[in-house]
Order: structure tokens, then C-alpha cells, then sequence
């Protein structure tokens, strides 16, 4: 890999915080199948970052990436200061990864598997005891610890191997979509707990599906679409790109919606669903003007709501292949 496509802002250097993930034009196909089509990512230190993208538009093969799984095709990356292409060893020693590809063995009991990462560390006898111990009671798993991991519900598996990933005390995690198939007080749960390693300190990388995930654990989120990153900022800096606040009226009368439909300007009309969606920031100013324009016109609609742009706005905004606002560098970072 050419070291000439590195990025300035190295590692502890700057003015910028440290980065904990830096990573130049990644790049990797299967086959002709381009997955990755140049990956640009500064993650600093201490921060959760989320990459948030539909089914198989990459975000596996990025995290694999990462953890030194796989090579890239092309472009460069280090993680904790390490670079992967040539120091895959120790970027090794200070990751932990889990996610689609678990290191759970079902076949053994959940401190079984626990005591088998600890050798894998080279933990003392007595230290994995205690490490395995203390784990499995933080993730609330030691009623269940003598019983056999495959006997264990999908919550309690991602629980488990949470914490066999911590074994090692990595400071950077990735985190492969950590909650999919689990029910809302699990993933409840499951954030919990990805807010205290933050708490900790530690950097957590975080794949998703899920706005709303991305929403609530990321510092910053970027949108993989296409093997791009569509756009990448805080969550509110992403529901700013897209245009999408509206007002919607909605009548029962016919012959109201007609006279509205015809004397407001800019509307979009639904016919069959009798309302209009009419641009706003919904601002009380906004409201008001509208409110009184249709007193006005004695024209009287059945219900008002107000619609500020959400991640799911965005998302489907950036991953269709309509509508597309792309980013520029300048306000994307
Ligand atoms: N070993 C492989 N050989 C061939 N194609 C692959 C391989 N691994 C992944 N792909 C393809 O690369 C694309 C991206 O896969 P990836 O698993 O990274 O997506 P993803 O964003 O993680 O999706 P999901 O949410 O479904 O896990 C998919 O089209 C997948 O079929």
C-alpha cells in the first residue's frame, strides 16, 4: 500500500483529538463485484462511530477490513497506531471484535468459553478465573454460566460474546450490527452496556441497520451506500442535509381540499388520502402564517402535523438512487 495516501492527521498528532481508526481509499471487490469503492475514515479515540448501510452494501466487509479478517484491495488504515497492512499483530492485540462471525462455542458452557478466551490472553489460572467471574457477572450471565452457550437465547449470546471480546481488555471494538434479531428490551439492554465501555473509554465501532441504534449510541454516523460514504456527520448534521420538514393537512371534506390544493402555492397534493404536504422548517412562525392564511380562505382542515426530518429521511434519501443530495468534503467533515 503507497504510503502517499495517508491523510495528514496521523496518530496523537494535531490538533485534533487521537484518532483510534484512520483509514485512506480502502478499497476490495469480489470477483467484479466492487464492495468497498474507496473508504476514507478518522475516528477519534473514545468515540462511537456507527456505519449505518442496507443489507450487503459493505459494512461487514469493512469491519473485516479492520480487524486484519481480510486485506484491502487497496488504500491504507491503521488502528490504534498500527498500520494493518504491516503490523497486523499488534492491531490484533489492541481490538476486540464480535458480531455475525461469534467466537461462541454453543457445544460448551458459557464459563467455559470465558476460561478459553482467558488461556487465549494467557491470563494466569487464577486470573482468568476472576477475569471470567467478574465478566460474567457484569453482563449478568452467572446463573447461566454452567449451562451450555447453545442453550442460551440470542440476547444472551451477544451478551456472552461481548464479554469474551473483553477478556483481552481490547480499547477498540467493532461491533457487527450487535443487536439484530433482538427484541427491544435486549437491544435496550445491549445499549446499556455499549454506553459504559464508552464510559470507559473505550472507541466502539459500530456496524448497523438501525437509525434509531445509530442515533442513539453514535458521536458520528456515515452512510455506506454503493460502497461510498454517502455523507458522514453527528445525527443532527445528517437531518440537515436533507430538505424533508413539511406540514401536512389532511381534509374529510372534498371540496375543502380542492379550494386548498388549488389557492396554496408549492404543495404536494395526495388525492386519494385528501392531503397536502406544504415545505416547512416547522417553526411556530411558519405554523401561524399557515394557520392564518387559512382562516382567511374560511377553509378549515381536519388535522395538522408537523414533520421534521428524521435519520430515516436520510437514510432513505441516501441509499435510494432518486433524490440523491450528495456532500461535499467541506460540509461532510
Ligand atoms: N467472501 C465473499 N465472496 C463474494 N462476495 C462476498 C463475500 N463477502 C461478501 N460478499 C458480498 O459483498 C457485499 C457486501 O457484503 P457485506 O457482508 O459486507 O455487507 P453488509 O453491509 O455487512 O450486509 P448485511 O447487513 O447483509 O450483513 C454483498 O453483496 C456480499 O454478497
Amino acid at each position: 500500500m503507497p504510503s502517499s495516501v495517508m491523510p495528514t492527521p496521523e496518530w496523537g498528532g494535531g490538533s485534533q483529538s487521537p484518532a483510534a481508526i484512520i483509514a485512506a481509499g480502502l478499497r476490495k471487490s469480489y470477483g467484479d463485484k466492487t464492495v468497498l469503492d474507496g473508504i476514507d475514515l478518522r475516528i477519534p479515540a473514545g468515540s462511537v462511530f456507527a456505519l449505518l448501510g442496507p443489507n450487503g452494501a459493505g459494512k461487514t466487509t469493512a469491519v473485516k477490513i479492520l480487524s486484519t479478517l481480510i486485506t484491502a484491495d487497496a488504500g491504507e488504515a491503521k488502528v490504534a497506531g498500527h498500520d494493518l497492512a504491516t503490523d497486523p499483530q499488534a492491531v490484533r492485540a489492541a481490538i476486540g471484535v464480535t458480531g455475525q462471525f461469534s467466537a461462541v462455542d454453543g457445544l460448551i458452557t458459557g464459563e467455559e468459553n470465558m476460561l478459553l478466551m482467558a488461556d487465549l490472553h494467557h491470563l494466569s489460572r487464577r486470573e482468568g478465573r476472576r477475569t471470567a467471574a467478574e465478566l460474567l457477572e457484569r453482563f449478568d450471565l452467572t446463573d447461566a454460566a454452567k449451562k451450555p452457550a447453545a442453550t442460551y437465547s440470542g440476547g444472551m449470546k451477544r451478551r456472552l460474546d461481548l464479554a469474551m471480546t473483553l477478556v483481552g481488555n481490547p480499547r477498540i471494538i467493532f461491533l457487527d450490527e450487535p443487536t439484530t434479531g433482538l427484541d427491544p428490551r435486549s437491544r435496550h439492554n445491549m445499549w446499556q452496556i455499549i454506553r459504559e465501555l464508552v464510559s470507559d473509554g473505550v472507541t466502539v465501532f459500530l456496524t448497523t441497520q438501525y437509525l434509531e441504534e445509530a442515533d442513539q449510541l453514535a458521536d458520528r454516523i456515515a452512510v455506506l451506500n454503493d460502497g461510498k460514504i454517502a455523507a458522514e456527520g453527528t445525527a443532527d448534521e445528517l437531518k440537515r442535509l436533507i430538505p424533508g420538514g413539511h406540514i401536512r393537512l389532511r381534509f374529510t371534506d372534498p371540496a375543502a381540499y380542492q379550494a386548498a390544493r388549488h389557492a396554496l402555492d408549492e404543495v404536494t397534493p395526495d388525492d386519494e388520502a385528501l392531503s397536502l404536504q406544504i415545505p416547512s422548517d416547522g417553526s411556530q412562525r411558519e405554523l401561524r402564517s399557515l394557520l392564518d392564511w387559512l382562516d382567511a380562505a374560511d377553509i378549515e382542515a381536519d388535522e395538522l402535523t408537523v414533520h421534521t426530518p428524521d435519520l430515516d429521511d436520510v437514510f432513505f434519501a441516501l441509499t435510494s438512487n432518486t433524490n440523491i443530495p450528495t456532500q461535499s468534503k467541506e460540509n461532510a467533515r
